[in-house]
């Protein structure tokens, strides 16, 4: 199969996580009815707000609670669901957890976030994702029966030597769930998703929460897919809802075949290793 349907879920998340597992179920069925994909993804942190005090309150077990419902979810529609992030407690430690699951519920794919967001601009955005959380260790390919996907959360996206480690692996697609905020929001995400599905050429999926002004964390919102030409094939603005936009993985092979960028690599001059 070379083409595929992929939905984005903007959801808003609440303080309480029984509310935000129902209400994500809602919005996929909700996705199921509207367009049918045979993906969906969901945004960074889907059941816990984005503030470190909650991560420890709201963080499980694989399995567990909210790995069940999406496993059995994927089973139940036949679906692929790249189940965003949430906090994952391993003995004492927590990671931000991308966890994947395929259309028999098995999961795909485990993706502990490898950047934590520790910064601080000046003005703006101040975060220590390192008070709380652990980095994790490996890089993330998950092998679907379309293609193999790169999986990455947030931060992640800005070290573009993961990005292309994951293009090398043979990712036709990377999928971000993600949370921006208001200040590099603005300046950076869609700029930051377009030079990386250009300089990869793939499909690249980034999945927000919606923005809510009452939050703690204001995320930017503005979930999108964009293609390897670098056009934007469906974007979200910042209210919660849904997106949907089509893979084709065959306009993937003709830009690569037509800008050869990975063939033209020097890898005589320079390399770059995975450790
Ligand atoms: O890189 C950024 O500007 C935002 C990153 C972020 O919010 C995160 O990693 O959760």
């Amino acid at each position: 199969m070379i083409k595929f349907k992929v939905a984005v879920i903007q959801m808003q998340i609440s303080t309480i996580k029984s509310q935000n597992l129902k209400k994500v179920k809602e919005m996929i069925l909700r996705a199921m009815e509207e367009y049918s994909p045979q993906m969906v993804v969901l945004p960074e942190m889907f059941n816990c707000p984005y503030e470190n005090k909650y991560f420890p309150l709201f963080a499980e077990e694989y399995p567990g609670e909210t790995t069940n419902m999406l496993s059995n979810l994927a089973k139940e529609l036949q679906i692929y669901i790249i189940g965003g992030s949430i906090p994952e407690k391993d003995g004492e430690q927590i990671y931000n957890t991308s966890f994947s699951f395929n259309p028999t519920g098995a999961m795909l794919g485990r993706h502990r976030k490898m950047h934590l967001f520790d910064i601080n601009v000046e003005g703006g955005v101040s975060f220590r994702e390192s008070d709380t959380l652990g980095a994790g260790g490996s890089i993330t390919v998950i092998d679907t029966e379309y293609c193999k996907i790169g999986v990455a959360i947030c931060y992640d996206m800005r070290f573009p030597e993961l990005m292309r480690l994951m293009a090398l692996e043979g990712a036709e697609v990377i999928i971000l769930p993600a949370a921006f905020n208001m200040t590099t929001g603005p300046a950076h995400w869609h700029e930051l998703i377009k030079v990386r599905a250009l300089d990869n050429q793939v499909y690249f999926v980034a999945a927000s929460p919606a923005r809510d002004l009452e939050a703690s964390y204001h995320a930017y919102g503005h979930s999108k897919i964009v293609n390897p030409w670098g056009d934007t094939v469906v974007a979200a603005d910042e209210k919660e809802g849904i997106i949907c936009g089509e893979i084709d993985l065959e306009f993937v092979d003709k830009i690569r075949q037509q800008l050869p960028l990975l063939k033209h690599r020097r890898i005589d001059r320079y390399e770059l290793k995975k450790k």
